[in-house]
């Protein structure tokens, strides 16, 4: 057994919050115990005995309190609260109101808040009410001195122990609900910056600032031009079928991770991962006009990168990428797990670039060839049946031009 009181007695089986409460009431009243304590102790120096029981039994009524606890979160709480009263009462008349026993009244309530919690409101307020009332019928009816102390004995024992000990108490009470109100700042602080994080993470910044400024608004942007890169593992399927899922997963995620650092260095916007697909947009969310040279440069290194990639077996996996351009939607879609997209025909045309595309190549648009041919040099790959568009002059990236400098991703962004 240990020295001192178990603050937790009678507070088990309550929800954290309500035994969070139970706990502070129990401290409260084994202190407040000391109060009756230390007065039967002067009452029996000072020769009357009989209120030096009474004091007695006041102190162990209040340290009982939490034996309470078993009748509900706030039996105890409103008993307390009921004995203090009686006790305020009992005292001023037998001392007289100089004894100032009834700012006890005051703190009575504001213990009573914190004990009750704002919930049952109702209660406290009653209790506030029925305290303004008793320190009124107090005033009015009881005599200043009833003669029982000296005034000199009056003032060093009732008198300042009541200043004191209340002020004392009060104190204690705003200090803890200021602390905890500060803390529960403090914790949704922490909570806001940590789905900032992961909102930033899923979202590009600027689209997730401005979900975090109007949280109901629709993210819906359409942009007159704009270049999209598709890249897709060739044999995907195959390969998934007869690697174990530990080693598919950590290969896919050595390639991703590869490529989002390429992506992030080129200053451009990773939309996501299907699969084994990788899928870039350039010129959104912030328009740029190098949109497109800037695609062109990840492309090349994506492809320098990717060339000689072994999966898990050691066998060779080649990438084949899709490049086309042209006026995008892009917006946030979902309400729980949202993502933000790329819509538009160039979109689909630069996924055919890629499913029609070559191993270890970059298919790209006529019109991507028309705007890079003076910086980057192409093969022509002929004429390709698109799916929903028919037959598409395509072309392959070779590489850039010797005398173009590649386009500097801090200068672009
Ligand atoms: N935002 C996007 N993200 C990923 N893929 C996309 C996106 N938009 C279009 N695509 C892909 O582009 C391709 C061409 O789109 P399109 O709408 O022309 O095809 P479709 O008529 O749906 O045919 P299918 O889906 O059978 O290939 C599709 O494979 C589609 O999945």
């Amino acid at each position: 057994m240990s020295w001192y009181p178990n603050i937790r007695y009678g507070t088990e089986g309550y929800p954290e919050k309500v035994a969070r409460r139970l706990r502070g009431f129990n401290i409260a009243v084994w202190l407040a115990s000391l109060i009756p304590a230390g007065m039967a102790l002067v009452r029996f120096v000072d020769g009357k005995w009989k209120v030096g029981v009474a004091d007695v039994l006041v102190a162990t009524t209040y340290a009982s309190m939490p034996l309470l606890h078993r009748f509900g979160p706030i039996a105890a709480p409103l008993a307390f609260v009921g004995v203090s009263y009686a006790v305020a009462l009992w005292v001023t008349s037998l001392v007289g109101t100089s004894g100032a026993t009834q700012i006890g009244y005051f703190t009575a309530t504001a213990l009573s808040i914190l004990i009750i919690g704002t919930e049952r409101y109702f209660i406290t307020i009653i209790l506030g009410i029925i305290s303004v009332a008793l320190i009124i019928v107090v005033e009015l009816h009881l005599p200043r001195d009833t003669g029982f102390v000296s005034p000199t004995m009056l003032f060093l024992t009732n008198f300042s122990a009541s200043i004191v000990l209340n002020s004392a108490l009060l104190y204690g009470i705003i200090f803890y609900a200021v602390r905890q109100m500060e803390r529960a700042e403090e914790a949704a602080e922490r909570e806001r910056k940590r789905s900032d994080a992961l909102l930033v993470n899923i979202l590009p910044a600027r689209v997730a600032d401005r979900l975090k400024e109007r949280p109901s608004t629709i993210i819906a942007d359409s942009y007159r031009e704009a270049s999209i890169l598709f890249a897709d593992m060739a044999s995907f399927t195959f390969r998934a079928a007869d690697t174990t899922p530990e080693d598919l997963v950590s290969f896919l995620n050595r390639v991703f991770s590869q490529l989002d650092g390429l992506v992030e260095h080129h200053g451009l916007e990773k939309i996501k991962t299907s699969g084994d697909a990788y899928m870039v947009v350039s010129g959104v969310p912030s328009g740029r006009p190098d949109h497109l040279r800037a695609l062109a440069g990840l492309a090349l290194d994506m492809r320098e990168a990717l060339a000689g990639l072994v999966d898990g077996k050691g066998r060779a996996v080649s990438v084949r990428i899709g490049i086309a351009t042209g006026p995008v939607v892009a917006g946030v879609v979902g309400t729980r797990k949202f993502f933000y997209d790329v819509w538009g025909d160039a979109v689909n045309v630069a996924s055919r670039m890629e499913s029609t595309g070559l191993p270890g190549q970059i298919q790209v648009t006529d019109e991507v060839y028309e705007g890079l041919k003076d910086d980057f040099s192409f093969e022509r790959r002929g004429l390709i049946d698109i799916k929903g568009k028919g037959e598409m002059q395509t072309w392959l990236l070779v590489g850039r031009k010797a005398s173009v400098a590649p386009v500097d991703p801090v200068v672009a962004a």
